[in-house]
């Protein structure tokens, strides 16, 4: 089965002369087809677990098995491979290029992943994930010109160009209005129908209950605390 694997992860970081243990053991598991929400005080590092399941950074401990390969020992090439072709991480703000349109944006992925398509044909693909992610009319927009929930938007079609199989969204409706928050929703629980396996970082408690399961990032580790929400699972 294919699945995402964390295992006994750890890592610290160094605040002044301090060191700060950010994770602890953090294990979890995301398969294909699962909507799972990561939730966890701010400052728990939830970005940071994200950030090393997608390979963006080094644990001092434990590892990731991606589809039972320990992704923690690649090389930067083969991280960003991962990048291109299995796991997609949606940050939390910001990335956009800011030379480029949105379309120029979302195209960028597949053109250094090496897919052979044309041009044109990465513009039509990229310009049809914006439709999905309610973007269209931005399409020629630059990202200075576009508000915060707009470029959310943008980030996240651009997180679909390369199709992953796992996705990774940081936060992605925070700041966003209900109706967009809910069609958010929608397009995840969309792509866990199409395969997908979805991980999503969230402080809004009402969402919880569209997720198969509930995590939580507290005090290094991560516990399942699905039964406690009152998911039916
Ligand atoms: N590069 C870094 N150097 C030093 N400390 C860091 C670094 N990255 C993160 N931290 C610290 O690690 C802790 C966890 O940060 P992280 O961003 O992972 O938390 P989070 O749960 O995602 O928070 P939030 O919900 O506020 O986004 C924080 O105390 C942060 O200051």
């Amino acid at each position: 089965m294919e699945e995402l694997r964390a295992e006994g992860l750890c890592k610290r970081f160094l605040r002044g002369k301090r060191e700060v243990k950010v994770l602890q053991d953090a294990s979890l598991c995301l398969g294909r087809g699962e909507l799972v929400f990561l939730t966890g005080e701010s400052g728990s590092g939830k970005t940071t677990l994200l950030k090393i399941l997608a390979g963006l950074l080094k644990p001092d401990g434990g590892r990731v098995l991606v589809n039972g390969r320990d992704s923690t020992a690649f090389t930067e090439d083969e991280c960003c491979d991962l990048r291109q072709r299995v796991v997609s991480y949606l940050p939390q703000q910001l990335g956009l290029l800011e030379a480029l349109t949105a379309v120029q944006n979302v195209a960028l992925p597949a053109m250094f992943s090496g897919d052979k398509a044309q041009c044109k044909e990465l513009y039509s693909r990229a310009t049809a994930l914006l439709d999905r992610t309610g973007a269209l009319a931005l399409r020629d927009a630059c990202p200075a010109e576009l508000s915060g929930g707009e470029t959310k938007r943008v980030l996240l079609a651009r997180a679909l160009m390369t199709a992953p199989r796992f996705l990774l969204a940081d936060e992605p409706t925070a700041d966003l209005d209900r109706e967009s928050a809910a069609d958010f929703l929608r397009l995840f629980a969309a792509l866990r129908a199409q395969g997908t396996g979805v991980l999503v970082v969230t402080h809004d408690w009402s969402q919880l209950r569209a997720a198969d399961r509930v995590l939580q990032l507290r005090a290094g580790t991560v516990r399942d605390v699905t039964q406690e929400i009152g998911n039916s699972g």
